[in-house]
Protein backbone atom coordinates (compact mmCIF):
# COMPACT_ATOMS: atom_id res chain seq x y z
CA UNK A 1 0.00 0.00 0.00
CA UNK A 2 1.15 3.79 -1.12
CA UNK A 3 2.18 5.78 2.15
CA UNK A 4 -0.88 7.44 3.56
CA UNK A 5 -0.19 11.61 2.80
CA UNK A 6 -0.78 13.68 5.43
CA UNK A 7 -1.46 17.07 5.30
CA UNK A 8 1.81 19.05 6.28
CA UNK A 9 0.02 22.25 7.55
CA UNK A 10 -1.94 21.60 10.65
CA UNK A 11 -4.35 24.32 12.59
CA UNK A 12 -3.25 24.53 16.45
CA UNK A 13 -5.57 22.71 18.46
CA UNK A 14 -8.43 24.41 20.31
CA UNK A 15 -7.45 25.16 23.96
CA UNK A 16 -9.04 21.89 26.31
CA UNK A 17 -11.56 22.93 28.76
CA UNK A 18 -11.42 21.97 32.70
CA UNK A 19 -14.40 19.57 32.34
CA UNK A 20 -12.51 17.71 29.56
CA UNK A 21 -10.09 17.49 31.67
CA UNK A 22 -11.81 15.67 34.66
CA UNK A 23 -13.40 13.10 31.84
CA UNK A 24 -10.31 12.52 30.58
CA UNK A 25 -9.50 12.16 34.56
CA UNK A 26 -12.03 9.92 34.84
CA UNK A 27 -11.42 7.84 31.86
CA UNK A 28 -8.00 6.98 33.17
CA UNK A 29 -9.02 5.80 36.54
CA UNK A 30 -11.77 3.29 34.80
CA UNK A 31 -8.99 2.23 32.43
CA UNK A 32 -6.61 1.40 35.28
CA UNK A 33 -9.20 -0.47 37.09
CA UNK A 34 -10.23 -2.46 34.47
CA UNK A 35 -6.14 -3.20 33.59
CA UNK A 36 -6.00 -4.42 37.14
CA UNK A 37 -8.81 -6.84 37.21
CA UNK A 38 -7.44 -8.28 33.51
CA UNK A 39 -4.00 -9.16 34.89
CA UNK A 40 -5.48 -10.63 37.96
CA UNK A 41 -7.74 -12.61 36.06
CA UNK A 42 -5.35 -13.52 32.68
CA UNK A 43 -3.45 -16.35 34.61
CA UNK A 44 -7.12 -18.58 34.96
CA UNK A 45 -8.86 -18.10 31.50
CA UNK A 46 -7.96 -20.52 28.97
CA UNK A 47 -5.53 -19.76 25.99
CA UNK A 48 -8.22 -19.97 23.51
CA UNK A 49 -10.61 -17.81 25.02
CA UNK A 50 -8.23 -15.18 24.94
CA UNK A 51 -7.25 -15.55 21.56
CA UNK A 52 -11.16 -15.59 20.62
CA UNK A 53 -11.84 -12.41 22.21
CA UNK A 54 -8.79 -10.37 21.76
CA UNK A 55 -9.37 -11.38 17.78
CA UNK A 56 -13.14 -10.23 18.04
CA UNK A 57 -12.17 -6.76 19.69
CA UNK A 58 -9.94 -6.64 17.33
CA UNK A 59 -11.30 -6.88 14.50
CA UNK A 60 -15.08 -5.14 15.61
CA UNK A 61 -12.15 -1.91 16.97
CA UNK A 62 -9.62 -1.81 14.73
CA UNK A 63 -11.49 0.83 12.07
CA UNK A 64 -12.34 3.22 15.24
CA UNK A 65 -8.76 2.78 16.53
CA UNK A 66 -7.13 4.21 13.31
CA UNK A 67 -9.62 6.77 13.08
CA UNK A 68 -8.77 7.79 16.67
CA UNK A 69 -5.29 7.84 15.43
CA UNK A 70 -5.60 9.07 12.27
CA UNK A 71 -8.66 11.40 11.86
CA UNK A 72 -7.96 12.11 8.28
CA UNK A 73 -9.48 10.57 4.83
CA UNK A 74 -8.60 10.19 1.54
CA UNK A 75 -10.10 10.67 -2.00
CA UNK A 76 -7.89 9.61 -4.90
CA UNK A 77 -8.75 11.04 -8.39
CA UNK A 78 -6.72 9.23 -10.86
CA UNK A 79 -5.94 10.44 -14.60
CA UNK A 80 -7.20 7.38 -15.69
CA UNK A 81 -10.69 5.80 -14.52
CA UNK A 82 -12.64 2.86 -16.18
CA UNK A 83 -9.44 0.68 -15.99
CA UNK A 84 -7.58 2.89 -18.10
CA UNK A 85 -9.42 2.61 -21.17
CA UNK A 86 -10.28 6.75 -21.11
CA UNK A 87 -8.48 9.74 -19.48
CA UNK A 88 -11.03 10.58 -16.46
CA UNK A 89 -12.42 14.19 -16.91
CA UNK A 90 -12.52 14.50 -12.84
CA UNK A 91 -8.48 14.43 -12.95
CA UNK A 92 -9.01 17.37 -15.88
CA UNK A 93 -11.53 19.10 -14.06
CA UNK A 94 -9.19 18.97 -10.83
CA UNK A 95 -6.02 19.95 -12.49
CA UNK A 96 -7.47 22.76 -14.54
CA UNK A 97 -9.23 24.38 -11.01
CA UNK A 98 -5.89 23.46 -9.35
CA UNK A 99 -4.12 25.27 -11.71
CA UNK A 100 -6.51 28.30 -11.42
CA UNK A 101 -7.22 28.57 -7.77
CA UNK A 102 -4.02 26.80 -5.55
CA UNK A 103 -0.69 26.84 -8.05
CA UNK A 104 -0.02 30.15 -7.17
CA UNK A 105 0.78 28.52 -4.02
CA UNK A 106 2.62 25.74 -4.93
CA UNK A 107 6.55 25.53 -5.33
CA UNK A 108 7.22 22.92 -8.27
CA UNK A 109 4.98 23.83 -11.14
CA UNK A 110 4.17 22.44 -14.66
CA UNK A 111 4.45 24.82 -17.57
CA UNK A 112 1.40 23.83 -21.04
CA UNK A 113 0.38 26.26 -23.61
CA UNK A 114 -2.47 28.43 -22.77
CA UNK A 115 -5.01 29.46 -25.68
CA UNK A 116 -2.83 33.03 -25.96
CA UNK A 117 0.31 31.35 -27.77
CA UNK A 118 2.63 33.50 -25.30
CA UNK A 119 1.30 32.16 -22.14
CA UNK A 120 1.19 29.23 -20.18
CA UNK A 121 -1.08 27.71 -17.75
CA UNK A 122 0.62 26.47 -14.80
CA UNK A 123 -0.45 23.10 -13.38
CA UNK A 124 0.70 21.39 -10.08
CA UNK A 125 4.70 19.55 -10.24
CA UNK A 126 4.97 15.96 -8.96
CA UNK A 127 4.70 15.84 -4.91
CA UNK A 128 3.46 18.84 -4.82
CA UNK A 129 0.83 19.46 -2.10
CA UNK A 130 -1.32 22.55 -1.46
CA UNK A 131 -4.24 23.83 0.51
CA UNK A 132 -7.41 24.98 -0.60
CA UNK A 133 -10.15 26.42 1.70
CA UNK A 134 -13.62 25.94 1.01
CA UNK A 135 -16.79 27.20 3.37
CA UNK A 136 -14.38 26.68 6.53
CA UNK A 137 -12.85 23.98 5.82
CA UNK A 138 -9.00 22.64 4.82
CA UNK A 139 -8.63 20.23 2.37
CA UNK A 140 -4.96 19.38 0.87
CA UNK A 141 -4.41 18.34 -2.74
CA UNK A 142 -1.52 16.11 -3.21
CA UNK A 143 -0.27 15.73 -6.94
CA UNK A 144 1.14 12.10 -7.27
CA UNK A 145 3.16 11.28 -10.34
CA UNK A 146 2.95 7.59 -11.99
CA UNK A 147 4.36 4.42 -10.61
CA UNK A 148 5.85 4.13 -14.18
CA UNK A 149 7.78 7.11 -13.74
CA UNK A 150 11.14 5.53 -13.50
CA UNK A 151 10.55 2.63 -15.48
CA UNK A 152 9.65 3.28 -18.55
CA UNK A 153 6.57 2.62 -20.33
CA UNK A 154 3.52 0.27 -18.87
CA UNK A 155 2.07 -2.26 -20.85
CA UNK A 156 -1.22 -2.80 -19.04
CA UNK A 157 -4.42 -1.28 -20.38
CA UNK A 158 -8.15 -2.94 -20.74
CA UNK A 159 -8.13 -5.39 -23.59
CA UNK A 160 -7.37 -8.74 -22.82
CA UNK A 161 -6.58 -11.44 -25.45
CA UNK A 162 -3.12 -10.24 -26.16
CA UNK A 163 -4.34 -6.73 -27.29
CA UNK A 164 -2.39 -4.42 -24.49
CA UNK A 165 -2.22 -0.50 -24.86
CA UNK A 166 0.68 1.35 -23.04
CA UNK A 167 0.66 4.14 -21.09
CA UNK A 168 3.59 6.34 -21.45
CA UNK A 169 6.02 7.11 -19.12
CA UNK A 170 4.47 9.74 -16.42
CA UNK A 171 1.36 9.36 -17.95
CA UNK A 172 -1.12 8.64 -15.21
CA UNK A 173 -0.59 11.41 -12.56
CA UNK A 174 -3.29 10.77 -9.63
CA UNK A 175 -4.65 13.80 -7.13
CA UNK A 176 -5.12 12.66 -3.44
CA UNK A 177 -7.24 14.69 -1.67
CA UNK A 178 -7.00 14.81 2.18
CA UNK A 179 -9.55 16.05 4.37
CA UNK A 180 -10.76 15.90 8.25
CA UNK A 181 -13.40 13.01 8.80
CA UNK A 182 -15.80 15.60 9.94
CA UNK A 183 -15.86 17.22 6.54
CA UNK A 184 -16.75 14.19 5.03
CA UNK A 185 -20.11 15.28 3.81
CA UNK A 186 -19.05 18.37 2.60
CA UNK A 187 -16.17 17.16 0.30
CA UNK A 188 -18.62 15.29 -1.21
CA UNK A 189 -21.80 16.66 -1.53
CA UNK A 190 -20.57 20.21 -2.15
CA UNK A 191 -16.74 20.38 -2.71
CA UNK A 192 -16.42 18.01 -5.38
CA UNK A 193 -18.94 18.99 -7.40
CA UNK A 194 -17.34 22.64 -6.88
CA UNK A 195 -13.91 21.53 -8.13
CA UNK A 196 -15.92 19.76 -11.26
CA UNK A 197 -17.55 23.06 -12.19
CA UNK A 198 -15.01 25.22 -11.46
CA UNK A 199 -12.26 23.06 -13.52
CA UNK A 200 -15.10 23.14 -16.50
CA UNK A 201 -15.34 26.79 -16.70
CA UNK A 202 -11.22 27.24 -16.65
CA UNK A 203 -11.17 24.95 -19.17
CA UNK A 204 -13.10 25.99 -21.46
CA UNK A 205 -12.23 29.36 -21.05
CA UNK A 206 -8.51 27.91 -21.72
CA UNK A 207 -9.38 25.52 -24.56
CA UNK A 208 -7.17 25.51 -27.41
CA UNK A 209 -8.26 23.38 -30.54
CA UNK A 210 -6.04 20.36 -30.91
CA UNK A 211 -5.04 18.48 -34.07
CA UNK A 212 -4.30 15.11 -32.57
CA UNK A 213 -2.17 12.29 -34.51
CA UNK A 214 -1.16 8.58 -33.90
CA UNK A 215 1.40 9.07 -36.52
CA UNK A 216 5.10 7.45 -35.60
CA UNK A 217 3.82 5.88 -31.99
CA UNK A 218 4.48 2.33 -32.13
CA UNK A 219 2.33 2.24 -28.97
CA UNK A 220 -0.80 4.04 -30.88
CA UNK A 221 -0.93 6.78 -28.14
CA UNK A 222 -2.31 10.11 -29.21
CA UNK A 223 0.00 12.87 -29.57
CA UNK A 224 -1.53 16.29 -30.29
CA UNK A 225 -0.03 19.91 -31.68
CA UNK A 226 -2.51 22.91 -31.50
CA UNK A 227 -4.66 23.34 -34.78
CA UNK A 228 -4.36 26.64 -36.34
CA UNK A 229 -5.03 26.03 -39.92
CA UNK A 230 -6.83 29.26 -41.24
CA UNK A 231 -9.78 27.76 -43.27
CA UNK A 232 -13.29 28.63 -42.51
CA UNK A 233 -16.05 28.55 -44.91
CA UNK A 234 -15.55 31.99 -46.05
CA UNK A 235 -12.38 31.02 -47.81
CA UNK A 236 -13.32 27.37 -48.65
CA UNK A 237 -14.30 27.98 -52.36
CA UNK A 238 -17.15 25.64 -53.68
CA UNK A 239 -20.82 26.40 -55.26
CA UNK A 240 -22.63 28.43 -52.43
CA UNK A 241 -26.06 26.21 -52.34
CA UNK A 242 -24.09 23.16 -51.06
CA UNK A 243 -21.60 24.99 -48.87
CA UNK A 244 -25.19 26.19 -47.24
CA UNK A 245 -26.24 22.76 -46.61
CA UNK A 246 -23.20 21.43 -45.30
CA UNK A 247 -23.26 24.02 -42.56
CA UNK A 248 -26.93 23.48 -42.11
CA UNK A 249 -26.30 20.24 -41.64
CA UNK A 250 -23.35 20.34 -39.22
CA UNK A 251 -25.92 22.99 -37.27
CA UNK A 252 -28.23 20.29 -37.55
CA UNK A 253 -25.79 17.97 -35.67
CA UNK A 254 -24.14 20.18 -33.12
CA UNK A 255 -27.72 20.76 -31.59
CA UNK A 256 -29.01 17.88 -32.10
CA UNK A 257 -28.22 15.97 -28.75
CA UNK A 258 -31.66 15.86 -27.45
CA UNK A 259 -32.66 14.07 -31.39
CA UNK A 260 -30.40 11.99 -31.18
CA UNK A 261 -31.06 10.62 -27.47
CA UNK A 262 -35.23 10.39 -29.30
CA UNK A 263 -34.43 8.43 -31.84
CA UNK A 264 -31.80 5.93 -29.92
CA UNK A 265 -29.10 6.95 -32.34
CA UNK A 266 -25.34 7.43 -31.27
CA UNK A 267 -24.72 11.08 -31.50
CA UNK A 268 -22.12 10.58 -34.16
CA UNK A 269 -22.27 11.35 -37.92
CA UNK A 270 -20.10 10.25 -41.07
CA UNK A 271 -19.48 12.43 -44.23
CA UNK A 272 -17.38 11.17 -47.04
CA UNK A 273 -15.95 13.38 -49.05
CA UNK A 274 -14.98 12.58 -52.21
CA UNK A 275 -13.10 14.23 -55.79
CA UNK A 276 -9.70 14.48 -57.23
CA UNK A 277 -7.02 16.21 -55.55
CA UNK A 278 -7.49 19.62 -54.98
CA UNK A 279 -10.77 20.36 -54.88
CA UNK A 280 -10.73 20.96 -51.07
CA UNK A 281 -11.37 17.68 -48.84
CA UNK A 282 -8.87 18.36 -46.66
CA UNK A 283 -9.37 22.47 -46.35
CA UNK A 284 -13.21 21.32 -46.00
CA UNK A 285 -12.52 19.12 -42.49
CA UNK A 286 -10.42 22.52 -41.02
CA UNK A 287 -13.25 24.30 -42.06
CA UNK A 288 -15.61 22.28 -40.28
CA UNK A 289 -13.04 22.06 -36.67
CA UNK A 290 -13.09 25.83 -36.98
CA UNK A 291 -16.92 26.18 -37.66
CA UNK A 292 -17.51 24.04 -34.91
CA UNK A 293 -14.48 24.95 -32.70
CA UNK A 294 -14.14 20.79 -32.37
CA UNK A 295 -10.76 19.29 -31.87
CA UNK A 296 -8.92 16.95 -34.89
CA UNK A 297 -8.26 12.96 -34.70
CA UNK A 298 -5.83 12.49 -37.64
CA UNK A 299 -5.65 8.09 -37.53
CA UNK A 300 -2.93 6.97 -40.36
CA UNK A 301 -4.42 3.92 -40.38
CA UNK A 302 -1.34 2.18 -41.29
CA UNK A 303 0.56 2.93 -38.03
CA UNK A 304 -2.50 0.92 -36.03
CA UNK A 305 -1.52 -2.87 -35.73
CA UNK A 306 -4.49 -4.24 -34.54
CA UNK A 307 -8.26 -3.40 -34.30
CA UNK A 308 -8.33 -3.99 -30.65
CA UNK A 309 -5.78 -0.41 -31.12
CA UNK A 310 -8.15 1.15 -33.29
CA UNK A 311 -10.91 0.89 -30.79
CA UNK A 312 -9.14 2.16 -27.88
CA UNK A 313 -8.07 5.32 -29.31
CA UNK A 314 -11.54 5.76 -30.29
CA UNK A 315 -12.37 5.23 -26.85
CA UNK A 316 -9.45 7.99 -26.02
CA UNK A 317 -11.01 10.81 -28.13
CA UNK A 318 -13.18 13.27 -26.60
CA UNK A 319 -16.66 14.62 -27.58
CA UNK A 320 -16.60 17.52 -29.71
CA UNK A 321 -14.21 16.18 -32.09
CA UNK A 322 -13.57 15.37 -35.94
CA UNK A 323 -12.19 11.75 -36.88
CA UNK A 324 -10.64 11.98 -40.15
CA UNK A 325 -9.48 9.13 -41.73
CA UNK A 326 -7.58 10.63 -45.43
CA UNK A 327 -7.37 8.88 -48.53
CA UNK A 328 -9.34 5.82 -47.18
CA UNK A 329 -8.84 3.78 -50.21
CA UNK A 330 -4.77 3.76 -49.82
CA UNK A 331 -5.04 3.17 -46.15
CA UNK A 332 -5.63 -0.65 -46.32
CA UNK A 333 -6.85 -3.44 -47.56
CA UNK A 334 -10.05 -2.52 -47.63
CA UNK A 335 -11.80 -1.89 -50.76
CA UNK A 336 -14.53 -3.98 -53.00
CA UNK A 337 -13.76 -3.07 -56.70
CA UNK A 338 -11.21 -1.28 -57.47
CA UNK A 339 -11.59 -0.89 -61.54
CA UNK A 340 -9.64 2.28 -62.31
CA UNK A 341 -11.53 5.17 -64.53
CA UNK A 342 -9.91 6.98 -67.21
CA UNK A 343 -10.00 10.89 -65.78
CA UNK A 344 -12.88 12.80 -68.09
CA UNK A 345 -10.99 15.89 -69.22
CA UNK A 346 -7.34 16.48 -69.40
CA UNK A 347 -6.03 18.13 -65.51
CA UNK A 348 -3.54 21.04 -65.56
CA UNK A 349 -0.60 20.52 -63.64
CA UNK A 350 0.87 23.32 -61.31
CA UNK A 351 4.41 23.22 -60.08
CA UNK A 352 5.09 21.17 -57.04
CA UNK A 353 7.91 18.81 -55.65
CA UNK A 354 8.30 15.74 -57.57
CA UNK A 355 7.92 14.28 -60.70
CA UNK A 356 5.01 15.71 -62.90
CA UNK A 357 2.48 12.94 -63.44
CA UNK A 358 -0.58 12.77 -65.23
CA UNK A 359 -2.48 10.74 -62.87
CA UNK A 360 -2.31 13.15 -60.03
CA UNK A 361 -4.34 11.22 -57.29
CA UNK A 362 -2.76 9.48 -54.61
CA UNK A 363 -3.58 5.91 -55.42
CA UNK A 364 -2.13 2.82 -54.43
CA UNK A 365 1.18 1.47 -56.46
CA UNK A 366 -0.27 1.31 -60.03
CA UNK A 367 -2.71 -1.86 -60.76
CA UNK A 368 -3.82 -3.13 -63.92
CA UNK A 369 -7.54 -3.01 -65.00
CA UNK A 370 -9.49 -5.10 -62.62
CA UNK A 371 -6.59 -6.19 -60.21
CA UNK A 372 -5.95 -5.44 -56.66
CA UNK A 373 -3.69 -3.12 -55.53
CA UNK A 374 -1.34 -3.52 -52.59
CA UNK A 375 -2.46 -1.34 -49.86
CA UNK A 376 0.38 1.48 -48.91
CA UNK A 377 3.11 0.70 -46.12
CA UNK A 378 0.27 -1.73 -44.69
CA UNK A 379 2.28 -5.07 -43.88
CA UNK A 380 2.24 -3.96 -39.87
CA UNK A 381 -1.15 -3.60 -39.88
CA UNK A 382 -3.98 -6.27 -39.13
CA UNK A 383 -7.13 -3.62 -38.80
CA UNK A 384 -9.61 -5.02 -41.01
CA UNK A 385 -12.68 -3.90 -42.56
CA UNK A 386 -14.78 -5.60 -40.05
CA UNK A 387 -12.80 -4.14 -37.60
CA UNK A 388 -12.86 -0.47 -38.84
CA UNK A 389 -16.78 -0.74 -39.44
CA UNK A 390 -17.25 -2.03 -35.86
CA UNK A 391 -15.22 1.76 -34.95
CA UNK A 392 -17.66 3.50 -36.94
CA UNK A 393 -20.57 2.49 -35.65
CA UNK A 394 -20.11 -0.82 -33.50
CA UNK A 395 -21.42 -0.66 -29.56
CA UNK A 396 -17.59 1.42 -28.57
CA UNK A 397 -18.75 3.82 -31.16
CA UNK A 398 -21.26 5.42 -28.57
CA UNK A 399 -18.68 5.95 -26.01
CA UNK A 400 -18.54 9.93 -25.47
CA UNK A 401 -20.99 11.18 -28.36
CA UNK A 402 -20.69 14.22 -30.19
CA UNK A 403 -18.30 13.14 -33.26
CA UNK A 404 -17.84 13.14 -36.60
CA UNK A 405 -15.99 11.30 -38.51
CA UNK A 406 -14.86 11.93 -41.99
CA UNK A 407 -13.54 9.96 -44.51
CA UNK A 408 -11.85 11.11 -47.85
CA UNK A 409 -10.61 9.39 -51.11
CA UNK A 410 -10.23 10.35 -54.47
CA UNK A 411 -11.67 7.16 -55.85
CA UNK A 412 -15.33 6.65 -53.97
CA UNK A 413 -15.92 3.89 -56.38
CA UNK A 414 -12.78 1.59 -55.01
CA UNK A 415 -14.64 1.81 -51.27
CA UNK A 416 -16.40 -1.34 -50.08
CA UNK A 417 -20.28 -0.29 -50.15
CA UNK A 418 -20.78 -1.57 -46.44
CA UNK A 419 -17.96 0.76 -45.76
CA UNK A 420 -19.64 4.23 -46.99
CA UNK A 421 -23.52 2.99 -46.94
CA UNK A 422 -26.16 5.57 -44.99
CA UNK A 423 -25.55 5.26 -41.28
CA UNK A 424 -21.96 4.85 -41.70
CA UNK A 425 -21.09 7.70 -43.69
CA UNK A 426 -24.30 9.58 -43.54
CA UNK A 427 -23.52 12.06 -45.77
CA UNK A 428 -21.49 12.04 -49.02
CA UNK A 429 -19.80 15.00 -50.30
CA UNK A 430 -18.77 15.31 -53.87
CA UNK A 431 -15.85 18.11 -54.14
CA UNK A 432 -15.37 19.33 -57.43
CA UNK A 433 -13.55 21.26 -59.97
CA UNK A 434 -13.76 24.71 -60.04
CA UNK A 435 -16.89 26.24 -61.23
CA UNK A 436 -18.06 30.46 -61.59
CA UNK A 437 -18.82 31.08 -58.22
CA UNK A 438 -16.15 29.06 -56.57
CA UNK A 439 -13.77 31.31 -58.91
CA UNK A 440 -15.56 34.06 -57.44
CA UNK A 441 -14.55 33.58 -54.29
CA UNK A 442 -11.03 32.99 -54.79
CA UNK A 443 -10.87 35.99 -56.67
CA UNK A 444 -12.62 37.97 -54.00
CA UNK A 445 -9.86 36.30 -51.45
CA UNK A 446 -6.70 35.99 -53.36
CA UNK A 447 -6.84 39.60 -55.44
CA UNK A 448 -9.61 41.33 -53.97
CA UNK A 449 -11.70 41.74 -56.61
CA UNK A 450 -15.01 41.31 -57.14
CA UNK A 451 -15.68 41.84 -60.96
CA UNK A 452 -13.23 42.24 -63.93
CA UNK A 453 -13.68 42.12 -67.89
CA UNK A 454 -11.93 39.05 -68.04
CA UNK A 455 -14.57 36.73 -65.57
CA UNK A 456 -17.19 36.33 -68.77
CA UNK A 457 -14.21 34.47 -70.28
CA UNK A 458 -13.28 32.47 -67.46
CA UNK A 459 -17.01 32.17 -66.97
CA UNK A 460 -16.79 30.75 -70.33
CA UNK A 461 -13.88 28.58 -69.98
CA UNK A 462 -15.14 26.91 -66.60
CA UNK A 463 -17.84 25.41 -67.87
CA UNK A 464 -16.12 23.70 -70.59
CA UNK A 465 -12.75 22.75 -68.75
CA UNK A 466 -12.14 20.96 -65.43
CA UNK A 467 -9.58 22.88 -63.53
CA UNK A 468 -9.12 22.10 -59.65
CA UNK A 469 -9.64 25.13 -56.56
CA UNK A 470 -5.99 24.30 -55.99
CA UNK A 471 -5.01 24.99 -59.43
CA UNK A 472 -7.11 28.35 -59.80
CA UNK A 473 -5.88 29.36 -56.30
CA UNK A 474 -2.32 28.82 -58.00
CA UNK A 475 -3.12 30.70 -60.71
CA UNK A 476 -4.54 33.46 -58.58
CA UNK A 477 -1.76 33.68 -56.46
CA UNK A 478 0.23 37.13 -57.27
CA UNK A 479 3.71 36.29 -57.55
CA UNK A 480 5.76 39.08 -55.94
CA UNK A 481 4.16 41.35 -53.52
CA UNK A 482 4.53 44.55 -55.24
CA UNK A 483 2.76 43.78 -57.91
CA UNK A 484 0.41 46.79 -58.88
CA UNK A 485 -1.44 45.40 -61.83
CA UNK A 486 -1.70 41.41 -60.13
CA UNK A 487 -5.09 40.61 -60.93
CA UNK A 488 -5.05 41.92 -64.57
CA UNK A 489 -1.65 39.39 -65.10
CA UNK A 490 -3.18 36.80 -62.73
CA UNK A 491 -6.61 36.37 -64.51
CA UNK A 492 -4.79 36.59 -68.00
CA UNK A 493 -2.87 34.18 -66.82
CA UNK A 494 -5.55 31.99 -65.65
CA UNK A 495 -7.64 32.40 -68.94
CA UNK A 496 -4.71 31.52 -71.05
CA UNK A 497 -4.03 28.01 -69.07
CA UNK A 498 -7.95 27.49 -69.18
CA UNK A 499 -7.69 27.75 -72.93
CA UNK A 500 -4.64 25.68 -72.85
CA UNK A 501 -6.05 23.04 -71.05
CA UNK A 502 -9.71 23.26 -73.60
CA UNK A 503 -7.23 23.01 -76.43
CA UNK A 504 -5.79 19.60 -74.28
CA UNK A 505 -9.02 18.10 -73.81
CA UNK A 506 -10.32 18.57 -77.77
CA UNK A 507 -6.81 17.07 -78.48
CA UNK A 508 -7.37 14.31 -76.13
CA UNK A 509 -10.64 13.40 -77.88
CA UNK A 510 -9.03 13.32 -81.25
CA UNK A 511 -6.51 10.64 -79.85
CA UNK A 512 -3.32 13.38 -79.96
CA UNK A 513 -0.86 13.47 -77.25
CA UNK A 514 -0.14 16.51 -75.41
CA UNK A 515 0.45 17.72 -72.03
CA UNK A 516 -0.02 21.28 -69.88
CA UNK A 517 2.66 22.53 -67.96
CA UNK A 518 2.94 25.79 -65.72
CA UNK A 519 6.31 27.26 -65.17
CA UNK A 520 7.45 28.80 -62.08
CA UNK A 521 7.52 31.89 -64.50
CA UNK A 522 3.86 32.28 -64.81
CA UNK A 523 3.90 31.81 -68.48
CA UNK A 524 1.35 28.82 -69.27
CA UNK A 525 3.07 26.96 -72.36
CA UNK A 526 2.30 23.93 -74.21
CA UNK A 527 4.72 21.11 -74.51
CA UNK A 528 3.43 18.63 -77.87
N1 LIG B 1 -12.39 24.49 -52.49
C1 LIG B 1 -11.30 25.17 -52.16
N2 LIG B 1 -11.39 26.39 -51.65
C2 LIG B 1 -10.28 27.10 -51.34
N3 LIG B 1 -9.05 26.64 -51.51
C3 LIG B 1 -8.90 25.42 -52.01
C4 LIG B 1 -10.01 24.62 -52.37
N4 LIG B 1 -9.58 23.47 -52.85
C5 LIG B 1 -8.25 23.52 -52.79
N5 LIG B 1 -7.84 24.67 -52.31
C6 LIG B 1 -6.44 25.09 -52.14
O1 LIG B 1 -5.64 24.03 -52.62
C7 LIG B 1 -4.84 23.47 -51.59
C8 LIG B 1 -5.00 21.95 -51.63
O2 LIG B 1 -6.32 21.63 -51.27
P1 LIG B 1 -6.68 20.35 -50.38
O3 LIG B 1 -5.47 19.83 -49.73
O4 LIG B 1 -7.81 20.70 -49.52
O5 LIG B 1 -7.13 19.35 -51.51
P2 LIG B 1 -7.61 17.84 -51.31
O6 LIG B 1 -8.90 17.71 -52.02
O7 LIG B 1 -7.55 17.47 -49.90
O8 LIG B 1 -6.50 17.09 -52.14
P3 LIG B 1 -6.00 15.59 -51.94
O9 LIG B 1 -7.03 14.68 -52.50
O10 LIG B 1 -4.73 15.54 -52.72
O11 LIG B 1 -5.76 15.37 -50.49
C9 LIG B 1 -5.33 24.05 -50.30
O12 LIG B 1 -4.27 24.37 -49.47
C10 LIG B 1 -6.08 25.29 -50.70
O13 LIG B 1 -5.21 26.39 -50.67
MG1 LIG C 1 -6.34 16.15 -48.78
Amino acid sequence: MPPHPRPRAMKSPAPVSPGLLEQIGGLWSSLAGVMLVWSMLRPYLPRQLLDHFAGRFLRRHARWLVALADPYLTVTVAEYDGERLKRGDVYEHAKAYLSHRCARRARALRAEPARNADRFVLTLGDNEEVTDEFRGATVWWHSVPSPSRHHGPITWYGGGGGGGGVVLDGAGRTYRLVFHQRHRDLVVESYLPHVCREGRAIMAANRRRKLFTNSGDRYGNWRHVVFEHPSTFDTLAMDPAKKREIMDDLDAFRNGKDYYARIGKAWKRGYLLYGPPGTGKSTMIAAMANYLDYNIYDIELTSVATNTDLRRMFIETKGKSIIVIEDIDCSLDLTGNRSKKKPKKAPVLVPGPGPADDDVTKAPPPASEGEQSSPRDATASKVTLSGLLNFIDGLWSACGGERIIVFTTNHVERLDPALIRRGRMDKHIEMSYCCFEAFKLLARNYLAVDAHPLFDDVRALLQEVDMTPADVAELLTPKCAAAAAAEDSCLANLVKALQVAKKATTAEACGASCSIVIHDDEEVVEDE
